[in-house]
């Protein structure tokens, strides 16, 4: 589908009081894209995202997935459509396994909430059997998760909780991925490792749109960058061109 537009904002602003946290945000990114949002502390990126995840109504502006008019619908709406996003502190049930984090994330099973996936004895007893087991282990095996299934997410690193974590998402069918600093709090080893992941899955097809601050990690792996200042979109471009921007450079000395 190259060429295909996945989201779009259309002039969002949004004010808290008298910050200007979005002053006219416009972007696009094409599906299949894995793009990188960079900016200083304060400059609106984790905004933005609350308003194209529907977290918060924009004051003023449109948010487009897919060419279909999306502003304002909440998050589960969103989800239904494919857009998912992944949180800082990743949301899982710690006393459950990881598969069972997964198994709870599924959607469209006919007749039953995503709990009841638990709590039908039955089909567990012939789990590898099912549709939704299969659903699990492939995105298991997507997320080199595998090793881990049996853990509960309690034991698990924080690279494989924020894995666990996008692996929920992916069992929501996600077509664009919004992730926020997916690396906070992974060691840099790891966090280059989660990365190639993310490659990967973006290679199968996911749109990827992912805040990160450790830009050494994001530069290796994306294909564009949107560089954000005091809630406008500052400059955009491939990872080396926005590197050697002496505007990018500067936005970041000034808020230190
Ligand atoms: N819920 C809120 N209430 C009041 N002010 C807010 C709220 N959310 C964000 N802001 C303000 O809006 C501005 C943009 O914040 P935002 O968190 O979007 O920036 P950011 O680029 O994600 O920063 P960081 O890199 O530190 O996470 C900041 O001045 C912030 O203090």
């Amino acid at each position: 589908m190259a060429g295909v537009e996945a989201l779009r904002t259309v002039d969002l602003h949004k004010r808290f009081g008298g910050i200007r946290a979005l002053d006219g945000v416009s972007i696009s990114i094409r599906d299949g894209e894995f793009v990188g949002l960079i900016g200083p502390n304060g400059s609106g990126k984790t905004t933005l995202f609350n308003v194209i995840s529907g977290i918060y109504r924009p004051d003023k502006g449109d948010v487009y997935l897919y060419g279909e008019k999306v502003t304002g619908l909440p998050p589960h709406e969103l989800y239904r459509l494919g857009l998912v996003r992944g949180f800082q502190v990743p949301r899982l049930w710690h006393r459950m396994t990881v598969v069972e984090n997964d198994a709870t994330a599924a959607r469209d099973r006919k007749g039953s909430g995503p709990l009841a996936a638990l709590l039908r004895r039955s089909e567990w007893l012939s789990w590898e059997r099912s549709s939704l087991a299969k659903r699990v282990v492939d995105v298991l095996h997507r997320l080199s998760l595998a090793r881990v299934a049996l853990n509960r997410a309690s034991e698990l690193s924080g690279g494989q909780m924020k894995l666990t974590d996008i692996s929920r998402a992916l069992m929501g069918e996600a077509r664009v991925l919004l992730l926020d600093e997916p690396t906070a709090g992974v060691a840099p080893r790891l966090a280059q490792d989660l990365f190639k992941v993310l490659e990967r899955l973006n290679r199968e097809g996911l749109t990827i749109f992912v805040i990160e601050h450790r830009l050494e990690v994001l530069f290796n792996h994306v294909e564009r960058v949107i560089v954000m200042h005091e809630g406008r979109v500052l400059t955009e471009g491939p990872p080396e061109k926005v590197a050697e921007d002496p505007r990018v450079l500067d936005a970041y000395l000034g808020s230190v």
